[in-house]
């Protein structure tokens, strides 16, 4: 299959488990298409600008942005997700779409994160926490001058204003900020560069998955 098949493939294998498993909020092909592909490949032009070598997708849910932009790129990617169900469906995704850039790991991102300790050029999540604690689980998994790139919706100045005043502290520095408006949806993409080893213990948090899908 070439990439492009292998997106639609994966959106059909999500559409069809989503049947008996919740596992996304999304049921359709055309909202999937737009607000799981379209929408994982917008941060692909910052994946390609992240230093060269694996990616972690953390909170990868069905398997977005992860798994169309380890299609896209061919770069090794680990897909966390702590909810086993999920877990065991990405590992039979990937098994169908025989992915073998592609690992699955089933424990939460502060456990995997000391198995996978500095080992990810750059970090993708979506749909998972506030920015403050996306760096704060992302900062064990990036080698140092990792990217942890960041997809938001419309995001409170508050949120980014209290993650920017974090940075110096968690160790990033911003790399990038951009907004792309399409249709009625606006998307975010926020890039941090590790620039070094956070200065405070960080806490461990329990619970980040947000209620909203996207
Ligand atoms: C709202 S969903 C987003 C899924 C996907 N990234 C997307 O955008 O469609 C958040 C996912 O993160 C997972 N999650 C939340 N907290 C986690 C943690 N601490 N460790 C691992 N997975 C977590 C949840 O199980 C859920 O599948």
């Amino acid at each position: 299959m070439n990439a492009d098949e292998l997106l639609k493939r994966h959106l059909e294998l999500v559409l069809e488990a989503n049947k008996t498993t919740n596992i996304t909020a999304i049921d359709s092909w055309d909202d999937g298409m737009k607000l799981h592909v379209e929408d994982s490949l917008v941060g692909l032009p910052e994946l390609e600008a992240a230093p060269a070598g694996p990616f972690a997708d953390i909170g990868s849910g069905a398997g977005y942005p992860g798994i169309p932009l380890a299609v896209m790129t061919g770069r090794e990617a680990l897909l966390v997700d702590s909810v086993k169900k999920k877990a065991r469906l990405l590992e039979s995704f990937v098994q169908e779409l025989g992915l073998e850039n592609v690992a699955i790991s089933d424990e939460r991102i502060e456990d995997a994160s000391r198995q996978f300790r500095g080992r990810f050029s750059a970090v993708t999540a979506r749909a998972l926490s506030k920015l403050s604690v996306l760096m704060e689980l992302a900062q064990p998994l990036l080698a140092p001058g990792g990217h942890l790139i960041c997809y938001k919706a419309r995001m409170e100045e508050e949120e980014l204003v209290h993650a920017l005043s974090l940075q110096k502290r968690l160790g990033y520095r911003v790399k990038s900020d951009r907004t792309i408006d399409a249709d009625d949806r606006i998307r975010r993409i926020i890039v941090l560069e590790k620039v070094g080893e956070p200065a405070l213990k960080l806490p461990r948090h329990v619970g980040y998955a947000q209620k909203r899908p996207l």
